[in-house]
C-alpha cells in the first residue's frame, strides 16, 4: 500500500534520517518506535513529503516521490499530528464538516453555488459529520462544543477523525496515545483496530511500548536516524540490539 525506500532527511549538517526503508499493507498496522530524537517524526515528514528528503515513495504501487504533500492526501495518504490541530473557533461538528467539505471536492462546491441546494447539502454534511464523530468515539453531546472545551481524550479521537475525513488508504499517526490515561488508551486501541479491519493501512509512531506491542502487526525501530531492526512485536521484544539500545534504556 505504502512503500518507502532509502529515505533520508538532513537539517543542515545534522543527518536526522538515513537510508530508511519499510512498507505497510492494507489491513496492517506498522509501528515506528525509537528513543527521543531517533528520527521518527522526520520519517513521517519524509514519507508525506513535508520535508526535503532523498529516497523514493510508492503508494498503491505507483511511484509518488515527486507528488507534493497535498497531492498525497488527495490520494488517500492522510496524517494526524502530534499536536491536535483544530479550527479553535468552530464547533466540533463544524470542524468535521469543514474536512468533509474539503474531501468532497469541486462537485459539492458546485452544488453549493446553487442557493436552493445549499441548505440541503449543509444538512447532509452535518448528518455525515455527526455519524463519523460518533464512530470515532466523540459523542453527540460534544458536537456543539468547541474542541478546546471537550476532554483531552476526545480531542485526540477528534484529531484522528479529522485526519481520516472521508476515508484514508494510509493513515499516519504521530504519538496518538500521548497524554492519554488507561481508559482512553483502550478506546484508542479499539478505534485503530477497527480502522485496520476496514482495510486501511496504519503507521503509528508511539512511545507507549505496551500499546504498540499489542497493536502493531510489525514494528520498525529507529535509532540515530537509522533502522536498527524491523519485525513482529515478538521478534522486536527478543532482539538484543533493541533491548540494549532502546527497551533496556527505557526500562
Ligand atoms: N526542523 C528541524 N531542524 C533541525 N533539526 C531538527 C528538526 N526537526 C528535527 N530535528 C532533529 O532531527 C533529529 C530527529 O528528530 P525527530 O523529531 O525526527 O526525532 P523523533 O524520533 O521524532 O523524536 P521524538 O521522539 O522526541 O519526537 C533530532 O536530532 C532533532 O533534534
Amino acid at each position: 500500500m505504502l512503500r518507502v525506500e532509502g529515505l533520508g532527511v538532513r537539517y543542515g549538517a545534522l543527518v536526522a534520517l538515513q537510508d530508511v526503508s519499510w512498507q505497510v499493507s492494507a489491513g496492517e498496522i506498522l509501528g515506528i518506535i525509537g528513543p527521543n530524537g531517533a528520527g521518527k517524526s522526520s520519517c513521517y515528514d519524509a514519507a508525506t513529503h513535508l520535508a526535503m528528503r532523498s529516497g523514493r515513495v510508492w503508494l498503491e504501487g505507483e511511484e509518488v516521490t515527486a507528488v507534493p504533500a497535498h497531492g498525497l492526501a488527495a490520494r488517500g495518504l492522510k496524517r494526524a499530528f502530534q499536536q491536535n490541530a483544530f479550527f479553535a473557533g468552530l464547533s466540533v461538528r463544524d470542524n468535521m464538516v469543514a474536512v468533509l467539505q474539503r474531501d468532497a471536492g469541486s462537485g459539492l462546491l458546485a452544488s453549493l453555488l446553487a442557493p436552493w441546494r445549499e441548505a440541503q447539502a449543509r444538512a447532509a454534511l452535518e448528518a455525515e459529520a455527526a455519524t463519523l464523530l460518533e464512530e470515532f468515539g466523540v459523542p453527540h453531546a460534544m458536537h456543539d462544543l468547541r474542541p478546546g472545551n471537550i476532554p483531552y481524550g476526545s480531542q485526540r479521537m477528534l484529531s484522528i477523525a479529522l485526519a481520516w475525513g472521508r476515508g484514508a488508504r494510509v493513515l499516519m499517526l504521530d504519538e496518538p496515545a500521548a497524554g492519554l490515561g488507561g481508559a482512553d488508551m483502550a478506546r484508542l486501541a479499539t478505534l485503530l483496530r477497527s480502522l485496520r479491519d476496514r482495510g486501511a493501512a496504519l503507521v503509528v509512531i508511539e512511545h507507549h511500548m505496551d500499546l504498540i506491542m499489542q497493536l502493531a502487526d510489525r514494528i520498525v525501530v529507529l535509532e540515530q536516524g537509522r533502522m536498527l531492526a524491523s519485525g513482529t512485536p515478538r521478534e522486536i521484544q527478543a532482539d538484543a540490539r533493541v533491548l540494549e539500545a532502546y527497551l533496556g534504556r527505557a526500562a
